[in-house]
Parts: structure tokens; C-alpha cells; sequence
């Protein structure tokens, strides 16, 4: 069975990117395509829960995890720790999951150091104006917050080159579209095709 590709996604805060991926998952069978939960050291918000959004761990536990090389990777965004765990991934990917990572700019970095075979995907708001609205809309993070992920916006959008697609997330449903398409296109490579369809092409292929 061919492995499941890692899509990371990445944009600065309050962008959209998780919004999209969670309306990316609404249009694929479980069975295709799974979002990571990473940990983190920050604390919840209203509305999040323990092992759906994060899981929610004290520094000390964050830190025994590092050292036993939990991490596939991991990174300090706005003052916390953040990281994608090892063994979960490599378990979805190997039995042919697409799985998606949504990680900032540090972390994707160390992904594609350690796997080439990952997509990447960075999504721009249309505005830094309308990145402050977007992010005042969510209504979930104190003046103090917003402030520090506004200051920290054009640090992480600088690395938008970085990546191999983009979108600029202006219109909604445009670009859930343009994610699909890019899911899609990745799914169609020829590697992929292959593995998958290795029965029929034998039997396309005999003489
Ligand atoms: N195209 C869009 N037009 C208007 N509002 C949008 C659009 N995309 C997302 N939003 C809204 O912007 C807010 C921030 O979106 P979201 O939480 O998905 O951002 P994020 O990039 O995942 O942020 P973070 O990195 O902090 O988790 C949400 O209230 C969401 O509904
Ligand atoms: N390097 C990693 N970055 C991560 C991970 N999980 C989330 N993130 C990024 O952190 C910021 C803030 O997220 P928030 O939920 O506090 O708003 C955002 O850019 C995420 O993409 C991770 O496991 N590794």
C-alpha cells in the first residue's frame, strides 16, 4: 500500500488555515484524509477540547517529550511550546491516510529536512487589516494576545516562499477550492497511482 502524503499547512495567525482544513475534512471519508492534534503548553480556550483540538500539557511534560525524541517536530510560537508527535503520524501515513499538519513556519522547516515526500501550503490573508478583524472576529484571544500574533505576522508570512503552494484566502469557498485542488492534484501523482492501482495496470499491461 502506498504511504499517505503529509500536507503541511501554514500562515500566520488568525489567517484561516484551520478553518479550512476543518472544511476540507467535512468533504473526505476518514478513511482518506485525518488532521494531526499537536501538543502544546498553551492554555485552552473556551470551547476547546483535551485530544480534539490539542493536547493540553504542562511544560514539564512537553519538555520529558523532546527528550525522549517524541517530536517529529516542535517549536515556541507566541511564547509556547508546540509539537506534532512521531508516532502518530508515521502510524496514519503508513497505512495510507493523508494526513494534515497545521504547524508555523518553524516546524514545517524541520519537516521537510526530515521528510522530503511532504507537501507544504501557505495561506495568505488578503490583508494585514483584514487579518486584525479576522482575528477580533474569533473572539477568543485578549487584546494582549492579538496584539503579540498581529506583531508576529510578518515574520511568519515572510516565509511564504518556502512552501509549495499558495493561497490567498480572500473568498472562502475559493480557497477551500484551490486546497481541494491541490489535495487532488497530489493524490493523482504518478507514485501514488501507481501503488494504488497496481492490479489494474498489471492486467492493462499483459501480453
Ligand atoms: N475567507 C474568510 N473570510 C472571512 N473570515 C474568515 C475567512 N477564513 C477564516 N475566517 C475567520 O477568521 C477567523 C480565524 O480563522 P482560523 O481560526 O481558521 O485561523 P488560523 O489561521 O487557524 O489561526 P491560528 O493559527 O491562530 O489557529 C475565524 O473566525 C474564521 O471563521
Ligand atoms: N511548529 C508547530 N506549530 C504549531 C503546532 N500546532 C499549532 N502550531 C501553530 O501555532 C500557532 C498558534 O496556534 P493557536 O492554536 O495557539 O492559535 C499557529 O501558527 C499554529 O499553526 C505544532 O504542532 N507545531
Amino acid at each position: 500500500m502506498a504511504q499517505g502524503t503529509l500536507f503541511i499547512v501554514s500562515a500566520p495567525s488568525g489567517a484561516g488555515k484551520s478553518s479550512l482544513i476543518q472544511a476540507l475534512l467535512k468533504t473526505q471519508p476518514l478513511y482518506d484524509t485525518q488532521v494531526s492534534v499537536s501538543h502544546t503548553t498553551r492554555g485552552m480556550r473556551p470551547g476547546e477540547a483535551h485530544g480534539e483540538h490539542y493536547y493540553f500539557v504542562s511544560k514539564d511534560e512537553f519538555e520529558a517529550m523532546i527528550a525522549e525524541d517524541a517530536f517529529l517536530e516542535h517549536a515556541k510560537v507566541f511564547d509556547n511550546y508546540y509539537g506534532t508527535s512521531r508516532k502518530a503520524i508515521e502510524q496514519v501515513l503508513s497505512t495510507g491516510v493523508d494526513v494534515f499538519l497545521d504547524i508555523d513556519w518553524q516546524g514545517a522547516q524541520q519537516i521537510r529536512a526530515k521528510m522530503p515526500a511532504a507537501r507544504s501550503i501557505f495561506v495568505l490573508p488578503p490583508s494585514q487589516d483584514e487579518l486584525d478583524r479576522r482575528l477580533r472576529g474569533r473572539g477568543q484571544d485578549s487584546e494582549e494576545v492579538i496584539a503579540r500574533r498581529m506583531a508576529q505576522a510578518v515574520s511568519e508570512m515572510s516565509h511564504y516562499a518556502e512552501y509549495d503552494y499558495l493561497i490567498i484566502n480572500d473568498d472562502f469557498d475559493l480557497a477551500l477550492s484551490d486546497l481541494k485542488t491541490i489535495i487532488r492534484a497530489e493524490r493523482l501523482r504518478m507514485g501514488r497511482q501507481k501503488a494504488r492501482h497496481d492490479a489494474l495496470i498489471s492486467k492493462l499491461l499483459a501480453v
